[in-house]
């Protein structure tokens, strides 16, 4: 592709705790840095020039990074700079939307995509007097991770009430699923407000592979996500105890070998005792991007089993690689994943006999293939990050000066 000429607009990201330079699998970092890397990488291959801001979390960073051409990385100072937990963030939001008021005041954007809901609260702090419209993209919200999380949601009380102050202030909101556009609205969210643009993934960087493995190795089950209780590892170890051929990798975590010290780990390691499975299962920690292409395709099924999921980047990412999934029937799971075409949906309770699931797909080869290639064939056709970036410019173009220019710049 040959270069670029930055025309079509100038776009403002901003995701305080999420970076795209940020590695991923710990609590706080997973499908939100994946999406803003992503759809800044697009934007600016079809011409917009992004900038994203996100908070200052060591002291050794520069002020500014470029991501590639078209795409800068701003690190600002909200708070220490040091890793803070999201859920304690909110204090720095006052410093961090001045930062953005002052910055925007020199040199104002088209357009501000704020991602999540705390970003949207520095967001708005920053362009309301300049008059930029701001579009916001939840990633997950408060009431649904309250419902679901009870007493164990970290989130501080005020989340629930600046979410829906900020849906009700910003010009527009991207919701990422069907499911998603239901709890807006139960909120109170004008629908004529929310537009509907889902998640994608990298169709050659996620690329179908060689699943050969030695004679007589056990058949792969994977599951993959942000080390949390609610991601539903401990469900496809308890799966495992009655799926005697296979073992199950989880990749997630801090790097491998500060696993240790990571209370999710060891939880996890005690029920895979307790179900008599933990030869057979193994934390892998924190994979790196290079290589999770190639872990997918090695698998035979991946599970993908949360409690609930706002959108859900893993499945996408399996059928990339033409790799069958084993879903809970939750959040964007029930639009990717087509029971019975691209793999199997499953209900979130644990009472369900998820094992008879597993074994029976494992014991079907064609099916496991028909899935497969159904599974690549549906992310191409519908969940691509360029696809993706088209439906996000649409967006800024209906609210701002920018003229999208998704399908003419390539
Ligand atoms: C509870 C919640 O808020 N979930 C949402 C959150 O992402 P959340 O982080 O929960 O989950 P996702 O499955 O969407 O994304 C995880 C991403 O991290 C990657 N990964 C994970 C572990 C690892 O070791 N290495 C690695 O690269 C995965 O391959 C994937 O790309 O925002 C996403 C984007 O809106 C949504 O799709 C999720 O529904
Ligand atoms: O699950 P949760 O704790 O509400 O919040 C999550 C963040 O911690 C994570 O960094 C991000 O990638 C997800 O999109 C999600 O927003």
């Amino acid at each position: 592709m040959s270069r670029i000429p930055h025309t079509a607009g100038r776009v403002a990201m901003v995701s305080e705790h999420a970076s795209p330079l940020a590695a991923l699998g710990g609590p706080d970092a997973g499908g939100q840095n994946v999406y803003v890397a992503q759809v800044a990488r697009q934007l600016a291959r079809k011409g917009y020039r992004v900038t994203v801001y996100t908070r200052r979390d060591a002291a050794g960073l520069p002020d500014r990074v470029t991501l590639i051409d078209g795409v800068q990385v701003v690190h600002v100072p909200a708070g220490p700079p040091a890793p803070v937990p999201k859920d304690e963030l909110l204090p720095h939001m006052t410093e961090f939307g001045t930062f953005l008021a002052r910055q925007w005041a020199q040199s104002p954007p088209d357009v501000v995509h704020a991602h999540f809901w705390m970003s949207g609260l520095a967001a708005l702090a920053g362009a309301r007097e300049l008059g930029i419209p701001v579009v916001q993209t939840y990633h997950a919200l408060g009431t649904v991770k309250k419902r679901y999380q009870g007493d164990a949601d970290t989130s501080p009380p005020q989340r629930l009430a600046v979410e829906e102050a900020v849906g009700h202030e910003c010009a527009r909101i991207i919701a990422t699923c069907s499911d998603e556009v239901a709890e807006l609205k139960a909120m109170g969210l004008p629908e004529d407000r929310i537009s509907v643009v889902p998640c994608g993934v990298d169709p050659d960087q996620f690329t179908p592979g060689a699943r050969t493995r030695p004679p007589g190795a056990r058949r792969r089950l994977l599951a993959v996500g942000r080390l949390v209780p609610r991601k539903g590892f401990d469900r496809a170890i308890r799966a495992l105890a009655d799926v005697p051929d296979a073992e199950l990798l989880i990749a997630g975590g801090p790097e491998a070998d500060l696993l240790g010290a990571e209370p999710e780990a060891a939880r996890l390691y005690g029920i895979a005792g307790e179900y008599g499975v933990l030869d057979r299962v193994t934390l892998l920690g924190g994979v790196g991007r290079a290589r999770m292409p190639r872990l997918m395709s090695s698998a035979d099924l991946v599970l993908s089993l949360p409690r609930y999921e706002p959108f859900g980047i893993v499945p996408l990412e399996a059928m990339a690689c033409a790799t069958p999934v084993v879903a809970t029937a939750v959040g964007g799971q029930l639009d990717t994943v087509v029971d019975g075409t691209t793999g199997v949906l499953v209900p979130a309770d644990d009472d369900f006999d998820l094992g008879a699931v597993i074994r029976a797909l494992l014991a079907d080869p064609d099916r496991l293939a028909r899935y497969g290639a159904a599974g690549r064939s549906r992310v191409l056709g519908h969940y691509t990050w360029d696809r993706v970036a088209d439906g996000v410019a649409g967006v800024y173009g209906a609210v701002s000066s920018i003229r999208s220019l998704s399908g003419v710049v390539r």
